[in-house]
């Protein structure tokens, strides 16, 4: 029996009007916000991402469509919980999760450790198997363009 999965995310969303954006689970700053249906946390729509293709269960839009109004403005650490939920019903847990934010402004890694606290929390694990980093793509691109921000993650999940 296979002891070990592993799964990796992705996820962008474009700037648009607002004051702050929502990393992992964490209000930071900004003199613009993302457009989205939910909250826009690009760092855990990866994180369910690589959850959920470490057990094939699909991508975050197929559990949670954005046509669907109840995920309107939604806070995405519903959707993260979720996700554990998902895991602990088939057996797994999450053994390490690895996260990097693409983005020129806002600065991220002042704010890594709450969104760490968070992160860890609603998927039941120690802080330190939760990583969260934080990369300019210097200048190159839409996230240099500042045209919006990007994250990725990487999951490892073992056997409950
Ligand atoms: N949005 C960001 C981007 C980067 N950082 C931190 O700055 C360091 C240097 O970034 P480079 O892209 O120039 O390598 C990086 O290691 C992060 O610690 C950040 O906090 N927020
Ligand atoms: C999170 C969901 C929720 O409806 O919508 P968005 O906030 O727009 O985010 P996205 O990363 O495009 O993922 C799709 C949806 O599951």
């Amino acid at each position: 029996m296979t002891d070990i999965r592993i799964g990796q995310g992705y996820d962008v969303h474009a700037f648009g009007e607002g004051d702050h954006v929502v990393l992992g689970g964490v209000r930071v700053p900004h003199e613009r916000g993302v457009l989205a249906h939910s909250d826009g946390d690009v760092v855990i729509h990866a994180l369910c991402d690589a959850l959920l293709g470490a057990l094939a269960l699909g991508d975050i839009g197929v559990h949670f469509p954005p046509s669907d109004e109840r995920w309107k403005d939604c806070d995405s650490r519903v959707f993260l919980r979720h996700c554990r939920q998902l895991l602990a019903e088939r057996g797994w847990r999450v053994g390490n999760a690895d996260v990097t934010v693409v983005c020129e402004r806002p600065k991220v890694a002042a704010h890594a450790p709450a969104m760490r606290a968070n992160l860890a929390a609603d998927l039941g694990v120690a802080v330190d198997a939760v990583s969260v980093k934080a990369t300019t793509s210097e200048k190159l691109g839409f996230t240099g363009r500042g045209e919006g921000l990007a994250a990725l993650a990487v999951a490892l999940l073992v056997r409950a």
